[in-house]
């Protein structure tokens, strides 16, 4: 369905996206993943045909360029505000996209819009434009989608209904690219996870391996945290920093051990932990960030 191959953007001289690839296959639902200013909006619309970049993009085998925007006729978009014409009434501006009134009626009431529909847009509030935003992009059967925070402004309710209807979607084959900072509601949805950070690739892993790596994590701290630390790195050892000591992984604990008894280091804990979705993420940020000190300081 969509294929991102080796791409890189640069804004002016700054590289905003380092070769990054990866796929996102009929019925998926792709969460992007990241801190502020990771790049996943850049990436967005790069695959939209809105940026300069190198490398390759294709949708459904066709390619993509900034010149060439013809292979995105069956992708649907939602990037930073809707782009929703204010005295037009919503079912115009869903008119304007609109292919197939059915298909958009059907729309209207899947996310609840009937109440307000055929009153004009500048009245609308955020989540009520949100929803026409996310109704647009889910015009016409598409067969890819890509959301740019879609639960933006929503409330519980949409929210729901939101979720129900990209899986529905997705049932149907359609592929999801969402990027969303509620990691919770993502991973309500997502079936695999792709994690940016400083325009990097970090993770690209489903949803279940990726949960995984919960469970292989051990929570350590010592007698001498700094000399730990100053260890751990000497001997490449993969760990990241806590307020209290270190996470490192299960693999490695008996390694840890053994280096810690040879400097007579003593343990004042070492104990599995269970991370949720939220600290695997800050968990894997905190490592890469803990490999870029190391770099400079190299
Ligand atoms: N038009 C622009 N001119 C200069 N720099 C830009 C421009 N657009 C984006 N950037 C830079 O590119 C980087 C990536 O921005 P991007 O909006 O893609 O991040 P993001 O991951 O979507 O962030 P957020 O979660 O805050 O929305 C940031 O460092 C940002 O400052």
């Amino acid at each position: 369905m969509l294929t991102v191959k080796q791409i890189d953007v640069y804004i002016g001289r700054k590289q905003i996206i380092k070769q990054v690839s990866f796929q996102v296959k009929p019925g998926e639902i792709v969460g992007l993943v990241g801190p502020n200013g990771a790049g996943k909006t850049t990436i967005m619309k790069t695959i939209l045909g809105l940026t300069k970049f190198n490398g390759k993009i294709t949708v459904n085998q066709q390619a993509i360029t900034e010149n060439h925007h013809a292979p995105l006729a069956k992708v649907g978009a939602l990037i930073e505000h809707p782009a929703i014409y204010p005295f037009l009434t919503g079912l115009q501006n869903l008119q304007l996209y609109s292919q197939d009134p059915t298909d958009m009626r059907q729309l209207v009431t899947l996310l609840q819009m009937d109440a307000y529909i055929n009153t004009k847009a500048k009245g609308y509030s955020l989540g009520m434009k949100q929803k026409l935003g996310i109704a647009i992009a889910l015009l016409n059967q598409p067969d890819l989608v890509i959301l740019d925070e879609p639960m933006n402004g929503l409330d519980v309710e949409a929210t729901i209904s939101i979720r129900k209807i990209i899986k529905q979607y997705a049932e149907r084959g359609t592929a999801f690219l969402i990027s969303s900072h509620v990691l919770s509601e993502l991973q309500k949805v997502m079936t695999q996870v792709i994690l940016i950070n400083h325009g990097s690739m970090i993770v690209n892993q489903n949803v279940a391996a990726f949960n995984q790596r919960a469970q292989k994590q051990y929570q350590l701290n010592t007698v001498a945290n700094a000399a730990t630390t100053k260890l751990l790195q000497a001997h490449q050892l993969t760990f990241s920093k806590t307020k209290t000591g270190f996470l490192v992984p299960r693999e490695e604990i008996f390694a840890i051990q053994d280096l810690l008894a040879a400097q007579q280091i003593h343990l004042k804990m070492l104990a599995p932990v269970q991370l949720n979705f939220e600290q695997i993420i800050v968990d894997l940020l905190e490592r890469q960030r803990g490999r870029e000190h190391e770099k400079t300081l190299s």
